[in-house]
């Protein structure tokens, strides 16, 4: 089979045709290039105007050349298919392409499929990588996310919460007057420059980029020189982006991942995300540059893998949308049996501490290694050699403080946490006492939720953030089942299941709303990425937390929840 994809979500004016027998894609594109400033949506539209007839021209030659080839009829289209980029983008871009696809599927006589960019990204990755169930980075220019299969669907299992790592990147090259598109030029002015401290800020596996970014703006008016900046900022936000990569790894069980997105082009991201992979023994995959910045080949693959699941859609319902989430596509080219989560349930070393700790493997952690040492557990902050020394340094101690810091702050609280018996601040580690048999995501229950979210109402009363609560940071006693026959429906009298909240290295001090609703939302979050039927337990989670909470943090909760984030 043969399709012709169509991408024109912002900049990129791109045509391409996949042959499926031979696994080939050839690419057609042309750049949209602002004279001063950022992207205009207003001259973007008027590029594609121009520029989309003659790449689609140029693939649809290509095809008819395929096609003369193989000996078929001039009679018949040279292509079986038209994929396009419904969204998200810009609407005017949008409008555009989505014409130019209607057009040509009718007068061709062929099926037209609504390809989701964003999911484009990662499928392109898949497919190359040819790995089962990754997690998926796409680093691009309007979005950041961490994506994973599950239930039939894409699940976001961590995003920017403000702008996109691409757009934060060229704000910051404006500011400086450099011209557009400012990755690469950061990436070689970095080259040169030494290493600045800046704003680091994930929570969980959601990170934010404004405070860095102002951060960054003002060193360079204080006189900084600016290739400092940027070698500043390259390993922060990579560093960050590793983070919460790793993070995902760890938290569902995968040991494979996959980049995407246009930032991916950028070496020292890629050297990164490898170096985190191999040393926790994970698979990593990043794409040519060519299939990572925006292009119609990553469009025409996934459009043919919609195409030989039926997923084609009819002219007069093949609107476009701006907004278009990778968590709205129903995934029909994938069976509903993977997951990204696959490894959580076959991985034994989780079901550890109480009696059988003695035996227990020690554990890998995201962060950290945990040791079980009789009925304790010591907890080591190793350097990260993907990270800079200077930035390592100083997030271990931090971490290490913080941790020793809040774990007994919320024990104080009444919050079942471990107790800390020795911390050394120079190794950045701890020896806590054992807690649980295993991890929540191992024995997930509405009533054990429920005390979780009771519990964060009780730390965010005394304005304790937690700061990466998700259902591997939480350890329950009782059976992997859930509820028990003592424990029921009523969760007030939590029975033998005891829920302990543990790794507070990311929390902090504050009484603001915001912060509530992110560390409710971090948790929720963690959830949906792995379970089938989320909805039952976040009730739970959330009629908890109404017990003990503050009162406003729900209502911030669902504008989190509700907020567009394509800035
Ligand atoms: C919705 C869609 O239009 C949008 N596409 C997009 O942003 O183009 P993409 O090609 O994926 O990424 C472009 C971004 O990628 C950055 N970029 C390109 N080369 C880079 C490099 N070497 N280092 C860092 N950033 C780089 C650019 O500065 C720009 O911000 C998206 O996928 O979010
Ligand atoms: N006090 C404890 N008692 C029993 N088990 C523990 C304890 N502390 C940690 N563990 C186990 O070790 C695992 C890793 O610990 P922890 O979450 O603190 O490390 P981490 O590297 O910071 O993890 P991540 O960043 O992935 O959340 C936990 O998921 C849990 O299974
Ligand atoms: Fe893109």
């Amino acid at each position: 089979m043969r399709i012709l994809g169509i991408e024109g979500t912002a900049w990129a004016a791109s045509a391409a045709v996949f042959e499926t027998d031979r696994d080939h894609v050839f690419i057609e594109s042309d750049a949209y290039q602002p004279d001063s400033g950022g992207i205009h949506p207003r001259e973007a539209a008027e590029h594609m105007g121009e520029a989309i007839p003659e790449v689609i021209a140029t693939a649809l030659d290509h095809a008819r050349e395929l096609a003369d080839e193989a000996g078929e009829s001039r009679d018949d289209p040279a292509i079986d298919a038209v994929a396009f980029s419904r969204g998200p983008g810009l609407g005017p871009c949008l409008r555009i392409v989505g014409t130019a696809a209607r057009t040509l599927a009718g007068r061709l006589g062929v099926p037209l499929v609504g390809v989701n960019h964003m999911v484009a990204h990662l499928e392109i990755g898949r497919h190359q990588s040819g790995f089962d169930s990754p997690v998926c980075l796409n680093a691009s220019g309007a979005n950041a996310h961490l994506l994973g299969y599950h239930g039939g669907r894409y699940r976001v299992l961590g995003e920017t919460m403000d702008t996109g790592v691409g757009n934060a990147i060229d704000k910051f090259t404006r500011h400086v007057g450099w011209s557009h598109p400012g990755g690469p030029k950061v990436e070689a002015a970095a080259e040169d420059g030494e290493y600045t401290d800046l704003p680091y800020v994930v929570k969980g596996m959601d990170f934010s980029f404004s405070g860095i970014m102002s951060a960054a703006k003002q060193a360079v008016d204080d006189g900084e020189p600016v290739e400092n900046v940027c070698a500043g900022l390259q390993e922060t936000i990579f560093a960050m982006l590793t983070e919460v990569a790793e993070r995902a790894l760890s938290l569902t069980g995968t040991d494979e991942l996959v980049l995407g997105g246009g930032v991916g082009q950028n070496a020292r991201l890629r050297e990164m995300l490898s170096e985190m992979c191999e040393a926790r023994g994970a698979a990593f995959y990043a794409p040519d540059p060519r299939f990572l910045r925006d292009n119609a080949g990553m469009i025409a693959v996934t459009g043919a893998k919609m195409l030989a699941a039926g997923d084609t859609i009819a002219i007069e319902a093949s609107a476009i949308d701006p907004n278009f989430r990778p968590d709205q596509v129903p995934v029909t080219w994938r069976s509903g049996e993977e997951s990204v989560a696959r490894g959580l349930h076959d991985r034994s070393a989780a079901d550890t501490g109480g009696e059988a700790s003695a035996d227990a493997a020690d554990l890998r952690g995201a962060e950290a290694t945990v040791e079980f040492v009789d009925e304790t557990v010591v907890k080591r902050r190793l350097p990260k050699t993907y990270r800079h020394p200077e930035l390592d340094e100083r997030l271990r101690r931090e971490r290490t403080v913080a941790e020793a810091r809040l774990t007994s702050e919320a024990r104080r609280q009444g919050v079942p946490t471990p107790l800390v018996r020795d911390v050394d601040r120079q190794k950045a580690t701890i020896t806590f006492s054992a807690v649980g048999d295993r991890d929540l995501a191992r024995g997930l229950s509405p009533a054990r939720v429920r005390q979780v979210g009771s519990h964060l109402g009780r730390l965010h009363a005394a304005e304790l953030v937690h700061g990466d609560p998700t259902t591997r940071n939480a350890r329950v006693t009782g059976p992997a089942g859930g509820d028990t026959a003592e424990t029921g429906d009523d969760a007030s009298d939590p029975g033998p299941d005891r829920v302990y909240l543990i790794d507070f290295g990311l929390g902090f001090h504050s009484g603001h709303v915001e912060d509530h609703a992110m560390d409710l939302h971090v948790f929720e979050q963690s959830v949906v990425g792995t379970t089938d039927d989320p909805e039952p337990l976040l009730s739970a989670v959330e009629a908890g937390y109404a017990e003990t909470g503050p009162g406003a943090t729900l209502d911030r909760l669902r504008e989190i929840e509700g907020r567009g984030r394509y800035q």
